[in-house]
């Protein structure tokens, strides 16, 4: 049976219930997790840890457990097995040849992974500027295309040019896993010189998208403002929080929590919910429809730690193995969520 499915138009009602319920939590946390940060507070290594640890359950890892069902909905179709089993497939076909990349270039397929995220996590706030904040001024292709730079930025460049020992760190946890010393070769990326250079870059890039932005909004400048505030904290989030645990509650509240609140107005009856301002049924909704794959991804994570070379021996080499396994799921999420962007119209401007 073919519906009509909302894109970016989603109705006020919904709107609401998704700023109140789902943008304000990301602002809030955040904003809250600056504070302590800016007056010098230090956290011990296994706090840091612990919302990245919490995403196995929590937002992070289920966010991505419903995309069989996610995108036969976005096309206005039943999910059929036939459907399902076509999901199954493309996360078969591509996590097996992008877990193979990660054995034999362990390095290169880390600095492919920052680069896929850069571009999912862009794409993500991109669409909730578009049907959430509901903001005027990204009209054109281009300057579409600039909204995820910025935005991607925030939680992957961010974080290199300030806490480059804490990203080393993390690098080595991904890849020695297949190769020992193999991160030598990135050397060249925790440079100071280069760290200047990008953030420098990046700086006016961000310093570019919010002026076209100020100067291209027509209706008033409140939705600007959203924009603007929400990259302004976050980068002050990710240059003063560590990045282990500014990463994890990104991933969580941020990241995962909009994907989410993307897929609950494509389900008719949590639509309904939604638009009559109620959001925790469809938030259990979700939760339900989640909980088999996310069990699933947790076998695959311990099977994986049987296979890898260097298996495991601390909490830092389980975390990096949890990430590897994330970047394997990762690139057919980000193929299901870039049919999802075509059939939303996120890149139809007709510029
Ligand atoms: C933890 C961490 C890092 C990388 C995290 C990544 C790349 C996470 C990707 C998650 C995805 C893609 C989830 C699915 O949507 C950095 C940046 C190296 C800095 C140090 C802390
Ligand atoms: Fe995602």
């Amino acid at each position: 049976m073919i519906r009509t499915v909302p894109g970016l138009d989603l109705d006020g009602s919904i709107r609401d219930t998704l700023t109140r319920g789902v943008l304000w939590p990301s602002w809030v946390v955040t904003a809250a997790l600056v504070v302590p940060f800016l007056f010098g507070v230090t956290v011990p290594p296994v706090v840091q840890y612990v919302p990245l640890v919490a995403s196995v359950l929590v937002l992070g890892l289920p966010h991505g457990a419903i995309d069989h069902l996610a995108l036969p909905r976005v096309r206005g179709d039943d999910p059929t097995l036939r459907a399902i089993a076509g999901v199954f497939a493309l996360y078969g076909v591509l996590g097996v040849a992008y877990a193979a990349v990660w054995f034999f270039l362990p390095a290169a397929a880390f600095v492919f992974f920052i680069l896929l995220t850069w571009a999912h996590w862009g794409q993500g706030d991109l669409y909730a500027l578009l049907a959430v904040a509901d903001v005027d001024y990204l009209d054109t292709r281009l300057r579409r295309a600039l909204a995820v730079v910025v935005r991607g930025g925030l939680p992957m460049l961010v974080p290199l040019v300030f806490f480059p020992g804490w990203y080393r760190r993390v690098a080595d946890a991904l890849v020695s896993l297949f190769a020992l010393a193999s991160t030598a070769q990135l050397e060249w990326a925790f440079q100071f010189e280069t760290r200047l250079v990008l953030g420098a870059v990046y700086g006016l890039v961000v310093f570019g998208y919010l002026t076209m932005g100020y100067l291209g909004s027509t209706v008033g400048r409140s939705t600007w403002a959203v924009d603007a505030a929400e990259t302004l904290l976050l980068i002050t989030f990710f240059a003063v929080v560590p990045p282990v645990l500014a990463v994890g509650v990104y991933f969580c509240v941020w990241h995962a929590y909009r994907h989410i609140a993307r897929l609950l107005p494509l389900e008719p009856n949590s639509r309904a919910a939604l638009d009559d301002h109620r959001l925790r049924p469809a938030l259990a909704r979700f939760a339900r429809e989640a909980t088999p794959l996310t069990l699933a991804s947790i076998v695959l994570l311990a099977g994986f730690s049987l296979l890898v070379p260097n298996p495991p021996a601390d909490l830092l080499g389980w975390i990096g193995l949890y990430l590897v396994l994330i970047a394997v799921l990762t690139l057919p999420h980000v193929a299901v969520v870039t049919l999802m962007d075509r059939e939303q119209g996120v890149w139809t401007t007709g510029r």
